[in-house]
């Protein structure tokens, strides 16, 4: 979703505004980041497990931290990508290489985070319900 305020570069004028082009920000992390929507998919599945599983609050805390931990690391990842395109073209650059090879390393590791969690608290009750 392109923004209303196409062609903007003033301040927001109004709260309600900010929140817009916030939320066309997300519309475009949806739209244009196949690793966002991916990221998405997973977070549905966890959740009807934790639902299934019916797990309890300090759970859903641990799963809610891993969620937004790989989303932020997403949208710093989807961040550093534009700048770089914006600054760099596309023309090969070893620092565009190492700013994008960086972000996405970022996101590797809260990935990693994620599933360490994910395991911790769905193993056992995997195993619980298979006995
Ligand atoms: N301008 C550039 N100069 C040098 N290397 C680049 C450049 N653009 C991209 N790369 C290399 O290509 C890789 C993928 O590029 P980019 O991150 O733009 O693609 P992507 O498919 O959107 O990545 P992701 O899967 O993380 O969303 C980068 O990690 C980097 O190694």
């Amino acid at each position: 979703m392109v923004s209303r305020d196409k062609h903007q570069i003033e301040k927001n004028k109004s709260f309600f505004q900010s929140v817009g082009h916030a939320i066309s920000g997300i519309c475009r992390l949806v739209l244009e980041e196949r690793n966002f929507r991916f990221d998405l998919i997973i977070a549905a599945v966890v959740l009807i497990m934790g639902v299934i599983f019916q797990i309890n609050l300090n759970d859903w805390l641990w799963l809610f931290a891993a969620f937004f931990a790989v989303i932020g690391s997403e949208v710093l990842n989807s961040i550093v990508e534009n700048v770089v395109d914006l600054i760099v073209g596309r023309q090969y650059n070893e620092l565009a290489k190492r700013a994008k090879d960086i972000g996405a390393g970022g996101v590797l590791l809260s990935a990693f985070f994620a599933v360490i969690i994910g395991c911790l608290i769905f193993i056992p009750k995997i195993i619980e319900f298979i006995k």
